[in-house]
Order: C-alpha cells, then structure tokens, then sequence
C-alpha cells in the first residue's frame, strides 16, 4: 500500500551534492519505495535559476513517487512542513579565511535555517547537516531550533564510515558486508577517529586483523584525510559519494540499524563516553523506531581515548568559537 507523501527540503540544492542527491531521493531511495516525495528546494537567489534546471531534468526522469518540486529563495518557505530537512548548502572555505570567518558565514546561514524549521517544520522533522563545518552547523540551527527535539538534528559522518569500510574490506579481502560494528568518533575533519577496536569481520575484532602501523599510519589518515585526497585527485570536493553517504544516513534513521550491527552518525551529545553534553559528536549508534540511540558500555581502550579526545576538543573549541561570536 502506498504511504503518505513525505516531504524533503534540501539546501544548496544546485550544488553538485544536490545535483546527485536529488535524483536518488525522487527515486525512493532516502525513504523507501513505496513513498512518495515531494521536494523543496532552497537555494540563494543567484542559483535558484539552476535549481529550476534541475527540477526540469527531475521531471524528465518521470519518477513514480515524485509528487512535486518547489523551489524558492525563502527559507521558511522551503521549511514549512518538511519531514526532512537536509542542509547541505554552506559557504565554502575562501582564501584568506580563518576557521572563525568561516564558522561566522556560516552561521549567517544556518541560524536563520534552525529558526525557520523550528517555526514551521512537521512535528517529525529530521535535520541531516552536510555542509562543513557540518557538526558545528549543526549545532547552530539546532540552538535555534528550542521547540524541536534536540535529537532531531544531527551531522553527518557517514560518508567516513563508509569509507572507514572500504578501506579495512580491501586490505582483509573481504566483502564490506562482512564487517559489522565500525565507528567514526568525534568531528567530520581531519581528526576524526575511524575505530577498529570494535569493528568485527567474521565474530572477530577487526584491530586484531590489522598490523598496528597499518592502523595508525595507514588507516586512520587514509579515512581521516579522504576529503582532501579527492579533492586533489578530482579536483572537486566528494559529490556522488557525499549524496550517496546522506541517502544511507536517513534510510537507516528512518528504517532501523540490522540487527548486531550499529552505524555512524554525529549527535547531540548525552553526555556519553565523556563527550561533553550537548556537542554534535559522532559516535556508534543503532536505529530503532525511527530514532537514534548511542551505543552504550564499549570500553575505550588509551589509544582510543587519546584519539577521541582530540576530535572532541576540536569540536570544543568550534561550540566556544560560535558561542563567542554569539551564534548560539
Ligand atoms: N559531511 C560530509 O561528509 C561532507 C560535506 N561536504 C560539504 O557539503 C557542502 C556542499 O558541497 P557541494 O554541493 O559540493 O558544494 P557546492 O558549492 O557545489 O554547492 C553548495 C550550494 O549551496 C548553495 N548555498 C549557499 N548558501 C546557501 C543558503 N544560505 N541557502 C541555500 N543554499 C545555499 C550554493 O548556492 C551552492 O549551490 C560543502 O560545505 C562541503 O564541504 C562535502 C562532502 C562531504
Ligand atoms: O573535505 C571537503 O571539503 C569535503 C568533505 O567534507 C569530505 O569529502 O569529507
């Protein structure tokens, strides 16, 4: 039986995130394929002529499920009675620009995001943060966002995780189905902790698979500076593997984690593993009943520890920048 529509918000949506995400979530494949969609699209003024080029090209793929294309420069608009809301739009690093201009132009964006979904979102609504600094943006719209749950917003490292599981499948020769249990902790940068201490491939513990300098020199900077390696060998920032990493995000929020098995996700904070309450972190988590919840009791062994550690403190100093210039 076909489902009520659900209706998806994506931002930057002329981007080249957009240009391949979009075409994936008309096709059924954010939510699942017996949901229709009906899309928003929010883009600056400048791009909105792009945007309707894109919606041109939407219907010309005649999908099924999709019901209707909007597309407006007006963020409340673009809210009003959205399911889920992906924010992938955000103002790229310029030359020039230190990590606080950046956080600034970016909270210029994102704040008046949070409020407008706080304002007019469905009562279900689901936040995925894409656009860098995507945890701390996250943080922003969800500060301006108080009559939504705080769980609802979340950023993503998804994209890490399944590059995480790539990289150990192809140095054990195994099938990436054959891993279970990996996780991304902390920040969506370059200090990021890709964890195989907990990671299984066949029952047993992935770490002890590995040589320990393949996991500390080659593995964890391998996935940690994979954003950078593409862009040096493309040219462009990760595109079809970002918009890929946000469709598997909500289908799992929205679906459920298989049983034994967790994913990565950044999100709020409850304290756990001695991440400070409140930070966008990411951490092992399961889905269940559309909701996420954190993997509780691993033990955190010294080197993991050490490496957790500095991706919070990173995602520390990012809350203290944007609380200083007054964005949350
Ligand atoms: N979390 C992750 O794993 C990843 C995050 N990213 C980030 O995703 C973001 C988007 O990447 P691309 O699509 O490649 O960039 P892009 O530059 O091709 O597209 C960004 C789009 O956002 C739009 N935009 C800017 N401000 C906006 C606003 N206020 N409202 C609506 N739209 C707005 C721009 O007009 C542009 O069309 C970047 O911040 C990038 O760093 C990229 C890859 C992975
Ligand atoms: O590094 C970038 O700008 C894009 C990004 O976040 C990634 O590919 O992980």
């Amino acid at each position: 039986m076909t489902k009520a529509p659900v209706t998806v918000t994506v931002t930057g949506a002329a981007g080249q995130i957009g240009y391949a995400l979009l075409f994936r979530i008309a096709s059924g494949q954010l939510i699942g394929p017996d949901t229709p969609i009906k899309l928003r699209l929010l883009e600056i003024p400048q791009a909105v002529k792009a945007a309707e080029g894109t919606a041109m090209e939407l219907d010309d793929c005649a999908f099924p499920l999709l019901q209707s294309i909007d597309i407006t420069d007006d963020a409340r608009t673009a809210f009003d009675g959205t399911n889920v809301a992906l924010l992938v739009g955000a103002r790229p690093r310029a030359k020039g620009m230190e990590r606080g201009d950046l956080l600034e132009a970016n909270g210029g964006i994102f704040k008046p995001q949070g409020e407008a979904i706080n304002a007019g979102a469905a009562e279900d609504v689901r936040v995925l943060v894409v656009g860098n600094p995507a945890n701390t943006n996250a943080l922003i719209a969800q500060a301006h966002a108080p009559d939504v749950p705080a769980e609802r917003f979340t950023a993503m490292t998804r994209l890490d995780h399944n590059r995480a599981l790539t990289q150990l499948a192809q140095k054990l020769g195994v099938s990436v189905s054959e891993i279970k249990k990996l996780t991304i902790w902390g920040n969506h940068s370059a200090t990021q902790y890709p964890d195989l201490f907990h990671a299984e491939v066949g029952g047993k513990i992935a770490a002890e698979q590995v040589e320990q300098s393949w996991l500390a020199d080659e593995f964890i900077p391998t996935v940690a500076k994979r954003g950078a390696a593409i862009i040096e060998a493309r040219g462009a920032s990760s595109a079809a593997s970002a918009a890929n990493a946000a469709i598997d995000h909500v289908h799992t929020w929205v679906n459920g984690t298989p049983e034994g098995d967790w994913t990565s996700a950044a999100v709020v904070s409850d304290g756990s593993y001695g991440v400070p309450e409140g930070l966008i972190s990411s951490f092992p988590v399961t889905a269940r009943d559309g909701k996420f919840e954190i993997v509780q009791g691993l033990e955190i062994d010294e080197f993991s520890r050490a490496r957790i550690d500095a991706s919070v403190n990173e995602l520390v100093e990012e809350r203290d920048a944007v609380r200083k210039l007054g964005l949350i």
